[in-house]
Order: structure tokens, then sequence, then C-alpha cells
């Protein structure tokens, strides 16, 4: 059943009209959802309207049973059912790990404050850094205590605005992993905001894509990967080469099989080594260029390659 439910929201600001347009989206209780979209695509705008932190203009959001006030129509925005983390969520300088995480409990019984902060102490394994100031952690345990402090409330929706993305790569994704596991165990629906695809995938496999303040589309990574629903959807996930004489219709570098007789003639103009191939930038005859994956690292530049693929592959959006 829909746990959190955005019906047709919109906003403007007063600058800048459409950053959200008849926006709806459903997510399940305790799934883990990574809404995509490039800069700019009213990801956080989206996050605040969920949060009860900024005002919509239409449209309704329920996080349960809880419908969203806009913070005009209530004394103190926000609930605590629903926490944002983002990226500058700034933790109390002069307040201990324990004493961060504590800070939203000031008002709960002793008692189960303090089993509350134990037990978020240990499920994000900061029970040794906790009599800590943030400064002496690093970025990644930082964070952590931040979405420490969001989950000490016993929220049943985390949304999380890029608050990793000062953390270096692997840092991150190391996070990730971590959270996953988390959040997992806590049973607690989490969205996910971000604009690299790589990082929404390490958290969750339940995609959806923002773009212009509109939903692009709604699946699985492997759904969206296979039918996506428009060009912007399919770049996601990897570079696209046109196919000449089309409209547009494009192939991905992974799907076009490299031979040397027999197929569409290219010749080579460079060669990247990659983890996984030399990636190839190839020129076609009437001068378009590609990128091609080059499994066995056997061309070079000059050399000419012959291009096969499958039709079944070719992705098309005219
Ligand atoms: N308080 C505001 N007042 C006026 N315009 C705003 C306000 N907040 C955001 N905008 C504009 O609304 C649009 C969407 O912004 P938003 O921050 O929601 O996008 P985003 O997808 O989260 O972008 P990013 O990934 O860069 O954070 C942008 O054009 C932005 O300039």
């Amino acid at each position: 059943m829909s746990f959190l439910k955005i019906q047709h929201v919109k906003k403007d600001y007063p600058n800048q009209k459409g950053v959200i347009k008849d926006f709806s989206l459903t997510v399940e209780k305790s799934a883990l959802l990574a809404l995509i979209g490039e800069s700019g695509s009213g990801k956080s705008t989206l996050l605040k309207m969920i949060a009860g932190l900024e005002n919509k203009d239409a449209g309704a959001i329920y996080v349960g049973d809880l419908k969203i006030a806009n913070p005009s129509e209530r004394l103190v925005p926000g609930y605590d059912e629903v926490q944002l983390v983002y990226q500058d969520y700034k933790l109390y300088p002069n307040a201990t790990v324990e004493e961060n995480i504590a800070r939203p409990l000031l008002l709960y019984d002793k008692a189960y404050r303090e089993k509350r902060v134990k037990f978020l102490l240990k499920l994000l394994k900061l029970e040794s850094f906790k009599d800590k100031l943030p400064r002496n952690l690093s970025g990644g345990q930082q964070q952590k205590v931040a979405i420490g402090r969001a989950l000490s409330l016993e929220p049943e929706l985390i949304l999380l605005d890029e608050p990793f993305s000062s953390l270096d790569t692997i840092q991150r994704r190391e996070l990730l992993v971590e959270l996953k596991t988390m959040f997992r165990e806590l049973g607690v629906t989490v969205v996910f905001v971000t604009h690299d695809l790589d990082d929404a995938l390490q958290l969750t496999d339940q995609l959806a894509l923002i773009k212009n303040g509109k939903l692009i589309q709604r699946g699985t990574a492997a759904e969206i990967f296979k039918s996506p629903a428009n060009k912007y959807a399919a770049h996601l996930f990897s570079h696209l080469n046109p196919i000449p004489n089309t409209k547009d219709a494009y192939i991905r570098p992974s799907e076009v099989r490299l031979f040397k007789t027999k197929g569409l003639k290219v010749k080579v103009t460079d060669v990247q080594y990659l983890i996984h191939y030399n990636q190839l930038f190839v020129e076609l005859a009437d001068g378009v260029q590609w990128r091609l994956e080059d499994q066995s690292r056997v061309f070079a530049i000059g050399d000419a390659v012959f291009l096969q693929w499958d039709e079944e592959a070719v992705l098309n959006f005219a």
C-alpha cells in the first residue's frame, strides 16, 4: 500500500514559474526510492514540500494518514514524522556526538532518551565516538551523526537531499551501502535525492526521474535501462550513439560489437584506458562521432573497426 502520496503538486516561485508541474508519485512503506534529476529540476523544492517546509500552490501530500500542511498554515513548520537531512545540515559544534543525537529528544522522558540514543549510536557504529565533538570526526562520520539526529524522533519518512555530496566517492559509496542495511533494518521509508545514478544505485534500485519539475519515469533501474521513457532517461545510464539516417534513434556503446571485418566501418580517433575496457572514440563516414567499448583492448588510434548490433537494442525516440 502506498505510504507517501504526492498528488498533483504544483509550485511557482515569484521569479520562476513551473518549478514543480502537476507532480504525482507514490512510495510504498519501507521502500527506498531515489529521486534523480539534473541541477535545477526541482528536487529540493519537492523534498521541502514533502517535509512541510515549503508551501505548495496546488495538490496534496500524505505521509500515511498524515496530510502535510503548508508551513504558512502552521505555527511550527515541519513534522517529527518526516525528517529532512541535507548537505549543510548543521551539527551543534560544541556538543558531543551523543548530545547531538539526543538534542531533538530533550523534551522526552530521560530513560527513553538514553535508550534511544544508545540504540542509534550502536546502529550507526558511532559508540566509540560518542564523546567526540563533530570537528574531530571525518565527513562521513559527521553525516552519520546528522542521520542519527534525524532518526532520533523515530520518523516514518527520511528525506535525504544530497547529504553526502561533500564526501569523496569511496567514503560516499561505503556510507550508502551501510545506510541501506540500516534503513532496511529500521523499516523506515526513504527518499534519496541525487543527480548521480551510481550513488542512487548504491542505496536502491527504485528510481523516479524528474526533469523541469515533471516526473519523467518511475521504475526499477533495470526497467528504465531497458525501456527509457525518453532520451533524458536513457542518457542517465550511458552515452548514446546517434544512428545515421534515422530521426532520433540511438545505440548504447555497450550494445555495439566490434569486428576487424564486416559491419559499419568506422575509424578510431582516440583510445581511453578505463577499468573494464578501452573506450574508443570513433568517427563514422559522415563525420559523426561515436563511443565504443573495446573489451579486448585490441584497437588503436587510426585503426578501422567494423560494427554490428541487434535491432532490438536500438533506442528509438522519434
Ligand atoms: N527559494 C527560492 N526562491 C526562488 N527560486 C527558487 C527558490 N528555491 C529554488 N528556486 C529555483 O527553483 C528551481 C528548482 O530549484 P531546486 O533547488 O528545487 O532544484 P534541484 O533539482 O534541487 O537543484 P540542485 O540539484 O541544484 O539542488 C531552480 O531554478 C531554482 O533557482
